[in-house]
């Protein structure tokens, strides 16, 4: 069987997954795309030489016969509404990261797709996927360090566009983080709180820049976050878990070492797209496969849409207050309880 998908949003991130599912994954095949703007659809058709119809808004594509799957890629603020409507069509998502900008979004999803009776949604939280979280995850669930601690991260990017906001920092850039952790500690947050360092002169008037997040979860482990979106020099991740008897960090991307001039220097990588390359190839390609097999799809939830932004709403609250704030989670419905097992 081949999934066929319809793509709402060919943007950046939307042609690499055209791509990927194009040329790299198997299973999976683009017949359908749209774009508020139309001619970058038409345009990404004619440069991928896809077999697929240019549509002229989410629902008719959503609503076409021939796509099994939507692939979510367009704006943050347009993925309930055209999440909702392919749940309402009774069709597989998959939507990039935020599920939707508000909590209440994310629980209208949910509360959509339980009424729907059966799993459709999936959310592009790719570094579950990422051999380097898996391989730190395996090292605390074998309680190879000890009861975690601390948590210390960062998150780095050269440089954002004059349209990032400080709030951005968290709904756009720190929810990764803010998803990947709780399911590496096997831990829900309780608290959290915002402290802005001193200013970097490079980030715009408007953008406070870095941001140092420190989230605490129920069981008293306290994580250190940075959020620095104009660090110039890469893009750059980095997690460290400190546990009772070790610490235990996530793996660099391999690069050649290089000796010369008096240096021993290694690369670091500059774009988002090829930090978590494996990671997104593999996501998507769980996704077609345990909806090709189970007839579900296996990986994170519309309930972890949900955790993330009512974790993402207290950290802004947090930013404008100075604040600690509490994250107040409803208890996850049974509906989200069982895990797929995809053979
Ligand atoms: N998982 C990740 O690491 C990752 C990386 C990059 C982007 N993203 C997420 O993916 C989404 C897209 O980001 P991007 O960088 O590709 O942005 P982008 O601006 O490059 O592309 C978005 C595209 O969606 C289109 N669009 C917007 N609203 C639409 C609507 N209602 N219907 C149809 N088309 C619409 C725009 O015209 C644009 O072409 C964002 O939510 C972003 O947070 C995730
Ligand atoms: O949308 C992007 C993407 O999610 C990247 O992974 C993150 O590092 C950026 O900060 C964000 O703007």
């Amino acid at each position: 069987m081949t999934l066929n998908f319809g793509v709402i949003g060919t943007g950046a991130i939307g042609r690499e997954h055209i791509k990927r599912i194009t040329d790299k994954l198997s299973g999976g095949k683009i017949v359908a795309v749209t774009d508020v703007n139309e001619e970058a659809a038409r345009q990404v058709v004619k440069q991928y030489g896809l077999e697929a119809l240019v549509y002229p808004d989410d629902k008719s594509l959503v609503n076409s016969e021939n796509v099994d799957a939507v692939l979510v890629t367009s704006w943050g603020p347009a993925h309930e509404q055209n999440v909702l409507n392919a749940i309402e069509a009774g069709k597989y998502v998959f939507c990039e990261k935020p599920l939707a900008t508000t909590a209440e979004g994310c629980r209208r999803i949910a509360e959509a797709e339980m009424k729907h009776g059966k799993r459709l949604v999936q959310v592009g939280f790719m570094r579950r996927y990422d051999s380097g979280y898996v391989q730190l995850k395996q090292a605390i669930d074998r309680n190879e360090i000890g009861e975690p601690l601390m948590v210390r991260c960062v998150h780095r990017n050269p440089e954002v566009d004059e349209k990032y906001t400080t709030q951005m920092a968290v709904v756009d850039t720190l929810i990764h983080e803010i998803d990947v952790l709780h399911w590496l500690i096997s831990d829900d947050y309780k608290s959290v709180q915002v402290i802005y360092p001193k200013k970097a002169s490079r980030a715009h008037a408007n953008l406070k820049d870095p941001q140092l997040i420190i989230m605490e979860t129920k069981s008293g482990i306290v994580i250190q976050a940075e959020v620095f979106v104009n660090c110039k020099y890469g893009y750059d991740i980095q997690c460290e878990v400190i546990g009772e008897d070790g610490v235990a960090y996530l793996p660099e991307p391999a690069s050649i070492v290089t000796r010369k001039g008096a240096k021993r220097s290694t690369d670091i990588l500059v774009e988002w797209k090829d930090r978590f390359m494996d990671a997104y190839d593999i996501e998507l390609q769980d996704f077609i496969d345990s909806i090709i097999k189970t007839g579900q799809p296996n990986g994170p939830t519309s309930w972890d849409g949900y955790i993330a932004a009512v974790t993402a709403d207290a950290c802004v609250k947090a930013q404008e207050s100075g604040q600690k704030e509490s994250v107040d989670l409803e208890e996850k419905p049974v509906f989200y309880t069982g895990k797929i097992t995809v053979q």
